[in-house]
């Protein structure tokens, strides 16, 4: 790659080692999850939500369980404003939630920011400055003193504010693009501001450190939050509240890390919209937890609906591959994961009791309200006989003998291979039922006439090439007899013949499925399936299909197919 000198770590590692949160394994239970959706996620899109899709959206995160929700900038535009104002004044906010707004630290903002809240019960004000070295030097260009300065004093508006404001405000400040701070400055200038605002346990302040952009690894945040975690002043009276973006594609290791680590409140999206790469997945994030058995808080049981509603509300598309949400993370193309995971469930349906551990599906898709059929198992030129006959078995009823679903399985494999497609299940079983169904040429079955003496003696009608005749056989069994008739007379030969039948229910109406295999000469197996309501004729029908494919598949095909002649 040319031009790589031109990049260095642009991150700071914290003074002294802060890695204890590698001795945690798990995190035990969920953080105080607070949306910024309705302004980090709306400040990102190409256009912003309107008042309906924000008050639509707004009452959608509150269904989810959000009980803290920012809402927005009030002073960016008349739209937030009147966003706020409309809930307040529409008593829109349920008891249980508390609304934040977020403001830079300017006198004018901050007046029409407390505005903004007038009738609001309680909300969290959240007051932000940059203080990386970068945005120091190129966009303020100040001393830490002067961004030090540019924090306090935003602190102390809001106090003058909040004191003349009616309502109950909680105070949070963020030290915005944290992680390209030197980690002794981040610290101090979150504790300068904790001078001012003096929290205390009923008057708590939150300190929310974002990964405003992510510049390290995870290990790296997890260890810049520990630090601050660490040596925060009024600590037990601080909320520490973390904020990952996803810029390395790490936002949600950042958030897990930064848990264990000490970050006690998560503000992230839903599917993690947000600025450049987006906020750091709460639905992932939240998914994680229930997978290991946390429950989150949060309720995610219908992700296709809040996925259904993101997507028209916001414009934008949750990807296929994305987390627990995407269109394709329950569905399996390739055979040995379609095998294991039909093995999985079935050796669920036999141990009820034990914990989710299907091979390959974190968790049951069920939970979130995506489905089995038709999702998990799909077939492509990848698949095996696993998923070919699960898919047979769910949606249409046919049970094939384990051979029978090999031998289906290639047939299939092949279809797809050739047309370099998916198949569909209608696909799918119209080349079972071509393939193997009541084949009826070149040999075709008309009717049949049984006696019993010794042994069962058939009087079997047929058709080959137009010509209709009547043959005998005998043997132990009805298709013993019928099997004898056919060899004998056909000259044609087969052994190893192997059955296998069940009921299927259409409707009202009862079938008798019956599936037979026979072998060659060259010890070949060649399959075929009858369908009848009376159960004697869905066998014979299944041993002719087999015979005719054992036929068709032989030197002997054209013969029989165009001039074969009785013996
Ligand atoms: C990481 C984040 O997501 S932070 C949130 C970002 N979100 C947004 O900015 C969306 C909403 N913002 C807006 O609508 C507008 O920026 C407004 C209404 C807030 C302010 O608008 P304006 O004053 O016209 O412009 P702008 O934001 O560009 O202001 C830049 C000035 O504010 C200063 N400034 C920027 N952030 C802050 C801050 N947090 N505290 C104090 N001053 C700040 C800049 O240094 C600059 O100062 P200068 O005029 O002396 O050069
Ligand atoms: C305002 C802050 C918290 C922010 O959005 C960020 O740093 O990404």
């Amino acid at each position: 790659m040319r031009n790589v000198e031109k990049y260095s770590r642009s991150y700071f590692m914290p003074p002294v080692t802060s890695m204890k949160w590698m001795e945690k394994e798990f995190i035990s239970e969920a953080p105080t999850w607070c949306s910024v959706d309705l302004r980090d996620g709306n400040q990102a899109l190409v256009v912003p939500l309107t008042l309906e899709e924000k008050l639509e959206y707004f009452q959608m995160l509150v269904d989810i369980g959000f009980k803290e929700i920012e809402v927005g900038f009030p002073a960016a535009s008349e739209t937030e404003y009147t966003f706020l104002r409309t809930l307040i004044e529409e008593n829109l906010i349920p008891d249980d939630v508390t609304i934040q707004v977020l403001t830079q630290s300017r006198d004018h903002i901050i007046k029409k920011t407390f505005e903004s809240l007038k009738g609001a019960n309680k909300a969290v004000v959240h007051l932000y400055n940059s203080t990386s070295l970068a945005q120091r030097e190129q966009v303020f260009r100040k001393s830490k003193e002067e961004i030090v300065d540019i924090a306090v004093s935003g602190a102390k508006l809001l106090q003058k504010y909040a004191a003349s404001t009616e309502g109950n405000f909680t105070f949070q400040y963020s030290p915005e693009s944290f992680t390209g701070t030197e980690m002794e400055f981040a610290l101090d200038i979150c504790n300068r501001v904790l001078d001012v605002w003096q929290p205390t346990a009923e008057n708590k302040v939150i300190i929310n450190l974002p990964a405003t952009v992510s510049h390290s690894m995870p290990h790296v945040y997890a260890s810049q939050i520990e630090f601050v975690s660490d040596h925060l002043n009024y600590r037990e009276n601080v909320i520490l509240s973390i904020h990952p973006h996803n810029d390395r594609g790490s936002g949600i290791a950042d958030a897990e890390l930064a848990m264990l680590a000490g970050g006690q409140r998560i503000e992230g999206t839903l599917f993690g919209n947000g600025e450049r790469t987006g906020n750091v997945d709460i639905v992932t994030l939240a998914l994680n937890l229930f997978s290991h058995g946390v429950d989150p808080q949060l309720k995610f049981g219908n992700i296709p609906e809040i996925k259904e509603t993101y997507e028209r509300l916001t414009k934008m598309k949750v990807h296929e591959r994305h987390p627990y949400a995407g269109k394709l993370v329950f569905t399996a193309f390739s055979g040995s994961h379609q095998d294991a995971i039909t093995k999985g469930f079935k050796w669920r349906e036999e141990n009820e009791n034990e914990p989710w551990k299907v091979p390959y599906l974190v968790i049951d898709p069920k939970d979130i309200g995506r489905e089995y059929e038709g999702d998990i198992i799909r077939i492509n030129s990848q698949s095996g006989k696993g998923g070919i006959g699960y898919l047979l078995e769910q949606q249409y009823g046919y049970d094939l003998p384990p051979k029978m679903r090999e031998n289906f399985g290639y047939k299939v494999k092949n279809v797809s291979d050739h047309q370099n497609k998916e198949l569909m299940p209608d696909e799918i079983y119209n080349i079972f039922i071509e393939g193997y169904v009541n084949i009826q040429t070149p040999v075709e079955f008309i009717s049949y006439e049984n006696t019993k003496e010794d042994q069962f003696r058939t009087i079997l009608t047929i058709q080959v090439n137009n010509e209709i005749m009547d043959i005998t056989g005998v043997g132990n069994g009805r298709l013993d007899a019928i099997s004898n008739a056919l060899q004998t007379k056909l000259g044609i030969h087969f052994s190893d013949l192997v059955y296998k039948e069940h009921a299927q229910e259409i409707g009202s109406r009862s079938q008798a499925v019956s599936y037979i295999g026979i072998k060659d000469e060259n010890g070949v197996q060649h399959w075929g399936c009858g369908i009848d309501p009376d159960i004697m004729n869905s066998s014979i029908r299944a041993l002719f299909s087999a015979i005719n494919n054992m036929v068709k598949s032989s030197k002997s095909s054209r013969q029989i197919g165009s001039s074969y002649s009785m013996k």
